[in-house]
């Protein structure tokens, strides 16, 4: 359904702008319907700039982002008006997507004139308390609000209502967890799987290697503007293969486990590794040349500097990761 091929942003920075900054490299990935996949990395690694692109929200500087077979780097504005109608984002900040001087009936009656004009104030009415109730808001709590008399948690379960109202085919779901409390967290991340089982596709945002591994179905780790590893998320957390993936995880606390097992083991992965790069290993039993692109398995480019070291699971170049050269380059 959702395709990126080796897309690419840099900012203009400094004063005048005479500075880049490569903020996203030449990332390549897809999402399908009723999945869902999580773009896992540190802050600036890149993850919202992607999402923003994928929005519409910001322009690309290279590579394709194509929807169901069409490039939409480049839409009209009837085009965009279409494509909102299938593609809708929920962000970590929700209060810049409400317009502060509507309360929150008029924001639904507004999407109700430009997308719904046919359907009446009372069946409307309906659908609107349906999904409110999807997202465990209380309608009389909520419409007639303003969206600074509302939590953040509020408006970012009033913006995935607003995506079930219309009924959209890939949500980008950028660190949405981050403002709720816990027991809202299980809610929403609950609502998202069952919205998936409906057919739903869901870009998930996260830097939160646990969230990832709850919810996705495939997983894309980032580093610096690039993927250093994709693949199904049990391939990737139950064997990652580049280092950066195997910092991010054994950074994470293990109930089941103590600290001192989890050093250990990671010290013998490393050791199995010393003076390897799974990437150009890879590459070489596939007789193919460093940055040579190939179409994967699963038809997406590997992208460059990307090499499917087994069925479903790509790993990057080594040298990807701290900033020492790579050993097998
Ligand atoms: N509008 C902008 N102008 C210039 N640089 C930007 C802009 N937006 C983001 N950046 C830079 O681009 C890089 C990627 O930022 P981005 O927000 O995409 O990262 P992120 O992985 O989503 O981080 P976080 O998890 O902290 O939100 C960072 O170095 C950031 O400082």
């Amino acid at each position: 359904m959702l395709t990126l091929d080796r897309l690419d942003k840099v900012y203009k920075t400094g004063t005048f702008g005479t500075s880049d900054l490569h903020a996203v490299r030449q990332v390549s990935l897809d999402v399908r319907r009723g999945e869902v996949v999580s773009l896992i990395g540190e802050s600036g690694s890149g993850k919202s700039t992607i999402g923003k692109m994928v929005l519409h929200l910001l322009d690309s500087s290279g590579g394709t982002i194509t929807f169901d077979g069409r490039d939409v780097t480049s839409l009209g504005f009837r085009e965009r008006r279409e494509y909102y109608r299938r593609v809708q984002g929920v962000f970590q900040d929700p209060f810049s997507s409400f317009n502060p001087i509507f309360k929150v009936d008029r924001t639904f009656e507004t999407l109700r004139r430009s997308y719904f004009p046919r359907v009446s104030s009372s069946d409307w009415r309906g659908r609107l308390e349906e999904a409110l109730g999807a997202v465990s808001l209380q309608p009389g709590d909520i419409l007639g609000k303003f969206p600074h008399q509302l939590s953040g948690g509020q408006l970012q379960r009033l913006l995935i209502a607003r995506a079930l109202l219309l009924d959209i085919d890939l949500l980008v779901a950028d660190e949405i967890i981050s403002m709720l409390d816990a027991s809202t967290r299980i809610d929403v991340l609950n609502l998202l799987v069952e919205l998936k089982s409906r057919g739903l596709g869901i870009l998930f945002v996260t830097h939160d290697l646990s969230l990832g591994n709850y919810v996705s179905d495939r997983v894309v780790i980032l580093y610096k503007g690039r993927v250093v590893e994709r693949g199904v998320t049990s391939a990737v957390f139950d064997d990652p293969l580049h280092p950066y993936t195997r910092d991010l995880l054994a950074s994470v606390p293990h109930l089941d486990r103590t600290w001192e097992d989890v050093e250990a083991e990671e010290a013998e992965r490393s050791a199995n590794l010393a003076g390897r790069c799974l990437y150009h290993e890879a590459l070489a039993a596939q007789g193919r040349a460093f940055g040579e692109e190939a179409e994967a398995a699963d038809g997406v480019p590997d992208g460059v500097g990307l090499v499917e070291h087994t069925p479903g699971h790509f790993v990057g170049c080594f040298r990807l990761a701290a900033d020492d050269d790579c050993p097998a380059a």
